[in-house]
């Protein structure tokens, strides 16, 4: 049920794709649905140019034929639709749960518009009951750690901060070679004063709130799909 929203979010955000585009394209599940229906459409002679926010959207998309630029050679882009974990109020958003959230932030600022997709699932009044994905060199990692930590007590965080892992116990390392730290917050109701504390921290590379862009959403649940602007 949950996967066939995301398609159905997916296959909305197609309304906003149009030949002779420079697309950014998302990474997870919901992103996969618009990849494969990108790669469908290119094969029925849609002309687009492509930035993939991660290895696996990469090989995906190469193994549908869609072509692929990178930001050196197009810098500006015309739009980028990706997944999200949470979807807030003003359309913040918290992404990173698949770790791709560096090149994901990158691609989104360097496009016109960012559009998200998502099931009913991810939409929240407040963000924060996700675990904040926070992308941080490895260089100093337990210094790092004990900052994040401080920062989390002053927003009076629920949970802890833990180093993700892969399934085999190993630790989780990001496409950028960083390491992964979740932070369980529980409740973020000032996402712009946190997204400051965290990028003032030494060693932190990168945190997985997006605020300020997404401009649209395509939200799907049991009755349609419903259409947010920010
Ligand atoms: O790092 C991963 C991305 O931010 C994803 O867009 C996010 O985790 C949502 O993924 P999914 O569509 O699988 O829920």
């Amino acid at each position: 049920m949950t996967d066939d929203q995301k398609y159905r979010a997916a296959e909305a955000a197609m309304a906003e794709v149009t030949s002779g585009m420079r697309l950014g394209l998302g990474t997870g599940s919901t992103a996969k649905h618009f990849v494969d229906i990108v790669g469908r459409a290119v094969q029925n002679g849609l002309d687009v140019i492509c930035i993939p926010t991660s290895e696996v959207t990469a090989a995906q998309a190469r193994g549908l034929g869609i072509p692929l630029t990178d930001l050196e050679t197009t810098p500006e882009l015309d739009l980028t639709v990706d997944g999200a974990d949470e979807l807030g109020p003003g359309l913040a958003l918290i992404k990173g749960g698949g770790g791709a959230l560096l090149r994901e932030k990158i691609v989104a600022a360097a496009s016109k518009r960012m559009i998200v997709i998502a099931d009913q699932s991810k939409r929240v009044e407040v963000l924060g009951r996700y675990p904040l994905p926070i992308e941080v060199n490895h260089f100093g990692l337990g210094a790092t750690t004990a900052a994040i930590g401080a920062v989390m007590a002053d927003f009076n965080a629920e949970g802890e901060l833990r180093r993700r892992l892969k399934a085999d116990g190993t630790p989780f390392v990001t496409d950028g070679g960083h390491a992964i730290l979740d932070a369980f917050f529980g409740r973020i109701p000032q996402p712009e004063a946190l997204a400051k504390a965290l990028v003032d921290i030494p060693g932190v590379v990168e945190h997985g709130l997006f605020i300020g862009l997404c401009q649209r959403a395509y939200v799907a649940g049991p009755a349609g799909v419903d259409v947010l602007d920010g």
